[in-house]
């Protein structure tokens, strides 16, 4: 019988965090299931790293509590927790060999010596840097480094892996090949993961749920697609990529889509985020990706809704995409991402925006 998995692994609730006036964790609640790995993602400040030490014993919550397998521990001490962590600054120690460093949280466990070296090879095999044992630190680089933290984080076999942006001190390439490491070996070992980062494509690309923090509290929180997809609010439509904002007032309904006014008196047909009434006043929210640009003088006018006449004002290159600004009449500028293949378009075309009702979703203002 497979045994069912659970869902709250880790449990916050409640869980706050004062600095005098400052307060980082508004009285949070959040569960992480087991085995899964979760990001903490959102702008500076809004209190992921506060939560994170919290829950690794460096920070003491000043309301709420904390559960792993449904054991509160608070009062739990730092090296009882059985938490693996890594930092951004690797924080392997400079004189000590790596053998030493990957072993340090087993000999403090007091594990017997023959196992430590079982494990401490283990665990360089699995971070794929079998061999490097006798080497100090200085004499990796900064991707191998990160490597060993990993290995030293989960040779203790950790109940829950704690990351804190730990590809921020790395190169582009080198992030994205460490993004995909740390993601297959996650998914291999199975251990419960919680990734701190700001940077939104890492967040969407590695992870089995996101969790989008503002001002100390939680925003929205689902798979990748679905924060992507079905942003909650402005806050995370903004944070994702790249949205365009246009504000309306709801006309009418008609089953699953509604039709809205623009400020420039055009009519768009949008699916709502919740519940709208007529006069409702709303804000559009269109990915840049989603809209699709032609020559105005191909477009019929019978086809009106949906549709934004424009000029482009500024076109860049982006390798398999370009990314063209459009500004309309009443002066809004609309961000709009195509494909090479379909960019013909220049600076100074007059070009229509078309955009699919599926993809103008209505958020409440
Ligand atoms: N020791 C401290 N004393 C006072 N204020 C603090 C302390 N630690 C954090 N804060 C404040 O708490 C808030 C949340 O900080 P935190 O470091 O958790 O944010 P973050 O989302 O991790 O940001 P970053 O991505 O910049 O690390 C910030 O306003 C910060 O200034």
């Amino acid at each position: 019988m497979t045994q069912e998995k659970n869902p709250a692994f880790v449990r916050f609730q409640g869980i706050e965090k004062r600095y005098g006036k400052v307060v980082a964790v508004k009285k949070m609640d959040l569960e992480i299931p087991e085995g899964a790995l979760v990001t903490l993602l959102g702008p500076s400040g809004c209190g992921k790293t506060t939560l994170l030490r919290m829950l690794a014993g460096l920070e003491t919550p000043t309301g709420g509590d904390i559960f792993i397998k449904g054991k509160r521990i608070n009062d739990t001490p730092i090296h009882k927790r059985n938490l693996g962590m890594i930092f951004q600054n690797y924080a392997l120690f400079p004189h000590k060999s790596i053998f030493d460093n990957v072993a340090f949280g087993l000999k403090y466990r007091a594990v017997p010596k023959s196992e430590i070296k079982d494990k401490v090879e283990k665990a360089l095999e699995t971070v794929r840097l079998p061999g490097v044992g006798n080497r100090n630190p200085s004499q990796l680089s900064g991707g191998q480094q990160q490597r060993i933290a990993l290995a030293r984080a989960i040779v203790i076999e950790p109940d829950v892996l704690l990351m804190d942006e730990p590809l921020s001190a790395l190169d582009e390439n080198l992030r994205e090949d460490m993004r995909r490491e740390i993601d297959n070996l996650q998914a291999e070992l199975g251990v419960t993961t919680i990734f701190v980062t700001h940077d939104q494509r890492e967040a969407l690309s590695m992870s089995d749920k996101v969790v989008v923090m503002k001002d100390g509290l939680v925003q929205q929180e689902g798979t990748p697609e679905e924060v992507y997809n079905n942003s909650a609010n402005h806050f995370v439509a903004d944070f994702l990529g790249h949205s365009n904002f246009l504000s309306a007032v709801v006309e009418e309904k008609h089953n699953d889509v509604l039709k809205v006014r623009l400020d420039d008196k055009s009519s768009c047909l949008v699916s709502p985020v919740g519940n709208f009434e007529k006069g409702d006043k709303a804000e559009i929210v269109i990915r840049a990706q989603k809209m699709k640009l032609g020559y105005q003088d191909e477009h019929s006018p019978e086809e009106d809704m949906n549709f934004f006449h424009g000029t482009i004002v500024d076109r860049s290159y982006m390798g398999g995409e370009v990314s063209y600004f459009v500004e309309l009449p009443g002066k809004q500028v609309l961000h709009v991402i195509n494909f090479v293949k379909r960019s013909p378009y220049r600076r100074g075309d007059d070009v229509y925006v078309k955009v699919d009702p599926f993809h103008c979703r209505l958020l409440q203002s």
